[in-house]
């Protein structure tokens, strides 16, 4: 099995799944390419929404893996790797169709960006999320802080992006990052979740869609995102960054 899963749902739904649970589903290349790919498919308009979760019960994404990306020395190694994550993350965003990240377990650092650009965010029951990349002396690198803006008051987007901890799914209720907090089946309760929305033609839903992403685009979000990336890829080549990866990765 691979490091993701692209299946059809029932009910138009199209389901994304990482599936590196023993690493807890932290992000390689070849789930970028599974990102790009999933992204294309979703462009067939009988596409109801598009789903991400992780496999497992213990993450929904641990952000980047640093073993495979703590290789990225300088800013401009690290820019191509960041650059590319932020486009995949600009056109989640933009997608014309409703997107849910099913956040099945713990989501950290690029993992909690992942389910920023999503529309929709579904937490399981005890747990936590945080944009923890403060701690390895980086920002969000993949846009994650720029979408936060545009989805959550900017007091709570600040407070949450500077504290750099993990929050629990209560707290993380409250503040609206996630929009539903559910314990069971996570398909059945995103089915549930969507219900009355996927019995309308795409066309509507992709109108109403459109009418947050020209808000969007006119805001210059993606070229923001871009900055963004390169702003971390700076960061990511001091070496205050490497010695604190080299310590995640000793333990
Ligand atoms: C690079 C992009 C950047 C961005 O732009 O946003 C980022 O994403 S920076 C943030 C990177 N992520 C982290 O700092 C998270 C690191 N991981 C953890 O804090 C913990 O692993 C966890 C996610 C809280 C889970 O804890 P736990 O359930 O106790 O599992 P373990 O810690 O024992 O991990 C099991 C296994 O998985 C490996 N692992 C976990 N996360 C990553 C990761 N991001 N990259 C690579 N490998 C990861 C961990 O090393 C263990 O491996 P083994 O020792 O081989 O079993």
């Amino acid at each position: 099995m691979g490091s993701y899963t692209i299946s059809e749902e029932q009910n138009g739904l199209l389901l994304f799944t990482i599936n590196r649970p023993e690493k807890r589903n932290a992000v390689n290349y070849e789930i970028m390419d599974g990102l790009e790919e999933v992204l294309s498919v979703a462009a067939n308009k009988e596409t109801k929404a598009l789903v991400l979760t992780g496999a497992g019960d213990r993450a929904f994404c641990s952000g980047g893996d640093l073993s495979v990306f703590h290789k990225l020395r300088t800013a401009d190694e690290a820019a191509v790797m960041l650059s590319r994550m932020a486009e995949i993350l600009t056109r989640l965003l933009m997608l014309p169709i409703p997107t849910v990240a099913i956040l099945n377990g713990t989501a950290i650092g690029g993992g909690c960006e992942i389910a920023s650009a999503c529309d929709f965010r579904l937490g399981r029951k005890g747990m936590q999320a945080g944009f923890v990349q403060g701690n390895m002396a980086i920002t969000t690198g993949w846009g994650g802080g720029s979408i936060l803006f545009e989805k959550l008051p900017s007091s709570i987007a600040l407070k949450m992006l500077g504290d750099a901890r993990l929050y629990s799914a209560d707290e993380l209720y409250e503040l609206g990052f996630l929009d539903y907090l559910y314990d069971g089946d996570a398909m059945c309760q995103c089915i549930s979740f969507l219900e009355r929305m996927l019995d309308k033609e795409t066309a509507v839903l992709s109108a109403y869609k459109q009418l947050v992403t020209k808000k969007w685009m006119a805001s210059s979000l993606p070229e923001r995102i871009a900055a963004e990336a390169r702003n971390c890829a700076t960061l990511w080549g001091e070496e205050v960054h490497h010695e604190k990866v080299a310590q995640f990765l000793k333990k």
